[in-house]
This record gives structure tokens, sequence and C-alpha cells, in this order.
């Protein structure tokens, strides 16, 4: 079940090959980072990396960023060796490419140690279609969107043609209490490009967008944060309502706009969100 007060509004990958940018990503103003093995890392790395990544996971202090491991499907030459490696190294949670059914969640499920958890990239159409039962699925804390992947499968281009894969794996990690963060904006130089994307993920109601370069954090951070005026609102809601309350009333109206039960809870969230970054922002 998610911690809703936990951002995730930048989920940075970092190959898991580059000793600079694993050094880097301790410094770096990210909620998550997704230590790569998979796409990031050419096959002639692969058990280098594997390496790398366990001793400095083993002996880095990433603070208070998530950090997520993605290993190599069970369908290659490393994805046993990694998934090995990795439920030892025992990270926040262990990131599956390319899903597609249940059974390879359970497996893993069954062998995690302490409080690890498993996220799944939602790429391929299968795993799509499968979306509700894969969130259903024991140990699972969330997905992300693989829409390089997707378009690939798809034969599509542009954004338009990823919404409805968007859409059914939103349901369904919500349907299951699931953290849901979109996809990467792959054009790392076009700051207002990756704002446009941002910001119609936000409204979608995504938790954050994975990254693939540090110039990506501040945007992410700031889309996906509450802002002053939300804030704002959220507060004003809040006592506007405890107010009707305490007046025998059911409902208040605050600019104009009903708010009602299900507007306090969510701008109690909202809240404790802004608290939480703020803790984050802090450490
Ligand atoms: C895209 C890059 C190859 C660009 O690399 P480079 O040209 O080296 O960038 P810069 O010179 O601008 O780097 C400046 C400094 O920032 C550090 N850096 C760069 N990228 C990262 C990073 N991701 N994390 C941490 N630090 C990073 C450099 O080391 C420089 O540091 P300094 O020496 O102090 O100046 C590169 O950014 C990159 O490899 N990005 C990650 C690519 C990746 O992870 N791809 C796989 C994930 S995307 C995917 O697979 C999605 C999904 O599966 C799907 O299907 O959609
Ligand atoms: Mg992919």
């Amino acid at each position: 079940m998610q911690n809703v007060a936990q951002p995730y509004r930048s989920v940075l990958y970092i190959p898991g090959s580059k000793p600079r940018a694993l050094e880097k990503a301790q410094s770096l103003p990210v909620d998550a980072i997704i230590f790569d093995l998979e796409d990031a890392v050419s096959p002639d790395e692969k058990a280098t990396a594997r390496a790398l990544l366990a001793e400095t996971l083993r002996a880095t202090d990433y603070g208070p960023r998530k950090r997520i491991v993605r290993v190599n499907g069970g369908d290659t030459e490393w994805g046993a060796a990694d998934l090995e490696t990795f439920i030892d190294v025992a990270p926040d949670a262990i990131l599956l490419p390319k899903v597609e059914d249940t059974a390879v969640i359970a497996d893993l499920a069954a062998r995690l140690k302490g409080e690890t958890t498993i996220w799944a990239m939602m790429e391929t159409p299968r795993g799509i279609l499968n979306a509700a039962a894969l969130a259903a699925a024991p140990k699972m804390e969330g997905f992300v969107m693989g829409t390089n992947d997707l378009a690939k499968d798809l034969g599509s281009r542009g954004r338009r043609a990823m919404l409805t894969s968007l859409q059914l794996s939103l349901l369904a990690a919500r349907a299951e209490g699931l953290i849901c963060v979109d996809g990467v904006y792959n054009a790392f130089k076009d700051e207002d490009g990756l704002r446009m994307e941002c910001e119609e993920g936000r409204d979608m109601g995504f938790d954050g967008k994975t990254l693939i370069h540090p110039a990506q954090v501040a945007v992410a951070n700031a889309v996906f944060g509450p802002s002053e005026e939300e804030l704002d609102l959220a507060r004003r809601q809040i006592a506007a309502y405890e107010q009707a309350k305490a007046d025998g009333q059911g409902v208040a109206v605050v600019d104009g706009k009903i708010v009602e039960n299900l507007h306090v809870e969510t701008a109690t969230r909202l809240l404790a969100k802004a608290d939480a970054i703020k803790l984050l922002e802090g450490a």
C-alpha cells in the first residue's frame, strides 16, 4: 500500500556502470533513484556494473532518496545473477523490466528479504493489458511507465498514442494503492518540452516523472510538488469545512466552489506531501 506522503516527484535513472553518476547522485535533490542494470548498460558491461552497483549500495548513504534497482529480465543471461545479488543487497525496491504476468512477481516476492518491495516496468502491450493483476500481486509497491519500449512494441509515435496505456496503468495502480510514475522525456536538453509533459502527467494523476539527466530534476520537482497557491487553498478548505461542521453543515464554500469531506481528504494529503518534501529537502 502506498505511503501517500512519500514524494516521488523526480525518479532519476542512473546507469549502474557509471561510477561518476553513482557518486553524483548522492547530492542530487531527487526523491528516488533507479539504479539501472538493464537498458542503460551495454552487454559487455553487465557483470562489472552488477558488481560495482552492489558494492556502491552497500557502502554509500543515499540519504532519504529511495533506492530502486532495475535488474535485467529473467529471460536474459544476466537476470538470475542480478536478482540473486540484489535480493541480498536489499535496496528499497527491485524494479522488474517488461513484466507481463504475476508469476515473476510472486517468485521474487517469496525470495525478498527485509523491507524490499517490488516495482514493475509497464512497457509491453501484454503487461498493460494485465495491469490490474500485476498491481494486485504480492509486495507490489509501484509502476514505472516504459514509454520507449511501449512505442517500439505498438509501432506508435507521440504522446497521444500512449494515453490509453498510461491511464490503464494508473487505474490499476490506484485500485491497489500503488505509486505510479510517468515515463522519461528523451530530449533531455529541451526544458520547455519536459515541463509540458510533466504538467500533463501531473494532471493525469502520476506521482512524478522518471528522468535520465540531472538537468531534468528541478522541473519535475517543481511541477509535481504542490505550489504555494495550492497549499493556501488546501488550508482554507480545511478551515472552512471545520467551521461548516461546527455550524452543523456538511458542505462549505471556498472561492465559490463547494468543499466536502472528500475535498478535505485531498487537501490533507497535499499538506502531508508538502511536509514530507520539506523534511526530505532539509535532510
Ligand atoms: C543521456 C546521457 C548519456 C548524457 O550523458 P553525458 O553526455 O555524460 O551528460 P553530461 O555531460 O551533460 O553530464 C553532466 C554531469 O551529470 C552527470 N550525469 C549525467 N547523467 C546522469 C544521471 N542519469 N545520473 C547522475 N548523474 C548523471 C555526469 O556524470 C556529469 O557529471 P559531472 O562529471 O559532475 O559533470 C546520460 O545522462 C545518461 O546516461 N542518462 C541515463 C540514461 C539511462 O539511464 N537510460 C535508461 C533509462 S531510460 C529507459 O530505459 C526507459 C524505459 O525502460 C522505457 O522503455 O521507456
Ligand atoms: Mg524499457
